[in-house]
């Protein structure tokens, strides 16, 4: 677990050797202390390099140990002998340090960093703190406010960056390793004292108790609800105000109140979710890895409205040459216009030159014949989105692969208009395009696995983070929305508010509630399905009694506010006012207060107080409930899955860990005993019906989430 080698007949050279990030597990703890030792005992060595395996120092702890209960040597004591020993010790940093890989460079007296490693202390957004003395070192190296800001943020900064703040010494083109040799056969006969981070003093700012406030002030306003970024601002304090060996014992008293908590379980559960999702199969066998992507140059976008022009700028940022086509000469101009503007200002952002001349702007599909790959953002219309399909696979080269942008029709009913099937596969982007990371591949019962590898792989080239899903209605996350939207307004119905409601889910850890959110997203574009799929307007069948849909509780009050023509921010009106159009300051409107009460008398519906237990229940509990479903459907692989996209594109707070997880955490008996209990409420809400799923699993003791999926084995599955 660490390599211990003699060079330049004077030199110990300490290698971690963990892969795939040289993590610091239990064995390589144990190899540094052991090397260590050795160095310091040796009279041969007058100087110590310690570097990592393949290019990478270290990643920090092995979170997976962090599950368990902790076992081989603690870390501190490893790393106290290395600052206290007598014989100068150099980190080599290739690759990255972090975390306790940061921690272990700083117990080292020097440090020399590749130009092309980062550096950070990302703890904090695993829920936990930097506890190997990061807090209380990093201070006095570089100062409160730097160090504050790393600290909190968990931000990676660059080699170039850590040498401006006088983290590093050095910073080399070169191997890291080589220099650090160089280097630390120098650093031998030099005074060790002033090298020792322990023994510095933090510079302290005048302003101290106003600076953290500020930062407390602007933690809870960023993560509200969220425990460890408040604990490291404690923690940072203590440098301030602290000899160094009692800021060491607050800091590990800080890191004990984060460490077991239910945040820091649902923030590292949120890491390996993230890794896992990529990880896709298909029930040909094919996955992964062991299907070959192929190398998309040039693509096309057809449609350029607000998806399409979203996803052209994230194709074209990353190099790929891009033809946008739209149907009329009016609608290309503008949206040429626009989506140079938004390259210029993306490149401006990142410091580069904006890839204009990668893009094409044509009124033609003709123009298509040659590109790798076209993604479809035209209007949501089946019908529309089939005749664009037909005319690509006339137009494309056999090869061409043909994906759409559809957030819920059926993919499968598209590729069966085409000469190519296997090359169709969905790409759902999430609003807006080149912002939101998540990305959905829907995977229909006939694409290839070159197909799903080569979309999955093009997302994650964009930055995307990619889920395979099933072809099912609204896919994975717009087929869980709709039981959660429906929650909220039939909790309207029986006496809430849209204020208290939001309060309630923002109180949760939402940024914004449901009703909220809507007015941002824009109200017209569900009341425009809702009226074509026969659920309001004119095609209502008038045998429908007032508030039920094919015998199922139908809740009329969004159309009736769409009615109104409060369409959301974008009319200054909606589920709340806003001083004119366009504004994003929410304020609760009487009118809408009207209209609850008018409705409720109408209907002879007599309000009820609603506690935000039930909010949170019926709204949440009922979210997980679909996703139940969607993993006995076979429509997403495994509850990390579902999880990810919730977090990724529907801003579902991390530390909650995503729907999935915050109902395993719950406890699966308590959602389904309530879910029972308002399905008996409100029997015509068949979405509020335990599904089999989490019945299966109380059955079977409700396992951890990470087993769920042995459970689902048996049933049936698209992916
Ligand atoms: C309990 C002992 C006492 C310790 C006391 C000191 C406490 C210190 C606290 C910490 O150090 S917490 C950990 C801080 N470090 C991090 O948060 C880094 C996490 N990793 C990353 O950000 C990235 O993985 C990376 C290092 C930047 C590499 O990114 P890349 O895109 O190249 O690869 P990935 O796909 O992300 O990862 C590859 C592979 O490695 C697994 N992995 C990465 N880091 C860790 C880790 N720290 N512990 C365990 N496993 C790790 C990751 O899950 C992937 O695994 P897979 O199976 O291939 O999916």
């Amino acid at each position: 677990m660490a390599r211990y080698e003699l060079v330049k007949r004077s030199v110990a050279l300490i290698t971690l050797t963990n892969p795939p990030v040289n993590a610091l597990s239990s064995p390589v703890r144990h190899a540094i202390a052991n090397s260590m030792e050795r160095a310091l005992s040796d009279p041969k060595v007058r100087a110590v390099v310690i570097c990592g395996e393949n290019g990478r120092f270290c990643g920090g702890a092995d979170i997976r140990e962090f599950a368990g209960p902790l076992r081989g040597p603690p870390l501190i004591p490893v790393l106290e002998a290395i600052e206290a020993g007598d014989k100068p010790v150099v980190a080599a940093i290739e690759g990255m340090a972090l975390g306790g890989g940061f921690e272990l460079a700083l117990f080292c007296h020097y440090r020399i960093a590749q130009s092309k490693a980062r550096l950070g202390l990302p703890e904090v957004t695993l829920g936990i703190l930097p506890a190997a003395g990061g807090t209380q070192r990093l201070p006095r190296l570089i100062g409160i406010p730097a160090a504050l800001e790393m600290i909190t943020t968990g931000r990676h900064i660059s080699a170039q960056e850590a040498l401006k703040l006088g983290i590093v010494d050095q910073v080399t083109d070169q191997n890291a390793c080589e220099t650090a040799l160089e280097f630390a056969l120098k650093a031998v006969g030099k005074p060790l004292s002033p090298r020792r981070v322990s023994t510095l003093t933090t510079p302290c700012p005048p302003d101290l108790d106003a600076l953290l406030e500020a930062a407390t002030m602007q933690v809870k306003k960023k993560t509200p609800g969220v425990m460890a970024p408040l604990a490291c601002i404690q923690a940072v304090r203590a440098a301030a105000t602290m000899p160094y060996s009692k800021g060491m014992k607050r800091e590990s008293e800080l890191m004990a109140t984060l460490f077991n908590s239910g945040q820091a379980r649902a923030l590292q559960y949120c890491f390996f979710a993230q890794r896992t999702a990529g990880k896709w199969t298909l029930p040909s066998g094919a996955q992964w890895n062991n299907s070959k992507p192929r190398e998309i140059r040039s693509a096309a976008v057809i449609g350029l409205g607000t998806m399409g022009r979203g996803i052209v700028v994230s194709l074209a940022r990353v190099g790929i040459s891009v033809i946008a086509v739209e149907s009329e000469k009016k609608l290309l101009e503008n949206g040429r216009q626009m989506v140079i503007g938004m390259l210029e200002r993306d490149a401006k952002r990142r410091g580069v030159s904006a890839s204009l001349n990668l893009l094409k702007f044509t009124l033609s599909l003709q123009d298509l014949k040659d590109v790798d790959l076209v993604i479809e953002a035209v209007f949501e219309d089946m019908a529309l989105k089939k005749r664009v399909f037909q005319e690509l696979s006339k137009v494309c080269r056999p090869g061409t692969l043909l994906c759409t942008n559809t957030s819920g029709l059926d993919v499968d009913a598209l590729a069966g208009v085409t000469d190519r099937p296997h090359l169709v596969a969905g790409m759902h982007f999430f609003s807006p395009a080149h912002v939101m990371k998540l990305l959905e591949v829907v995977c229909g019962p006939r694409s290839s696995s070159e197909t799903i590898a080569t979309a999955m792989s093009l997302g994650k080239k964009m930055g995307k983070v990619s889920v395979a899903v099933g072809n099912c209605p609204g896919f994975v996350g717009n087929r869980m929305l709709k039981p959660y939207l429906d929650q909220a307004t039939f909790l309207l119905e029986e006496g809430a508010t849209p204020e208290q409601i939001d309060k309630a889910l923002e109180d949760f850890g939402f940024a914004m509630g449901v009703f909220r959110m809507s007015d941002l997203a824009g109200l017209d574009v569900g009341w425009r399905v809702r009226k074509e799929s026969g659920l309001t307007g004119p095609d209502v069948d008038p045998k429908n009694p007032p508030r039920k849909r094919q015998g199922r509780r139908y809740c009329p009050i969004p159309d009736m506010v769409c009615e109104q023509g409060r369409f959301g921010q974008k009319t200054g009106r909606g589920w709340y006012k806003y001083d004119k159009p366009g504004d994003t300051n929410a304020k609760p409107d009487p009118l809408i207060q009207n209209l609850l009460e008018t409705y409720r008398s109408r209907y002879g519906i007599q309000p009820r107080n609603i506690s935000d237990q039930e909010i949170i229940e019926r709204c949440l509990f009922v979210l997980a409930n679909e996703g139940f479903r969607i993993l006995e459907d076979g429509m997403a692989a495994r509850p990390e899955d579902i999880d990810v996209i919730y977090l990724f594109g529907y801003a579902f707070p991390r530390h909650r860990g995503g729907p999935m997880f915050y109902a395993s955490m719950v406890g699966l008996e308590r959602v389904l005993e309530r879910l029972e209990h308002y399905h008996q409420a409100h029997p015509d809400v068949p979405h509020l019906e335990p599904s089999a799923l989490l019945k299966k699993l109380v059955a079977c003791g409700s396992p951890p989430v990470q087993q769920w999926r042995e459970h689902i084995k048996t049933m049936r599955s698209h992916l």
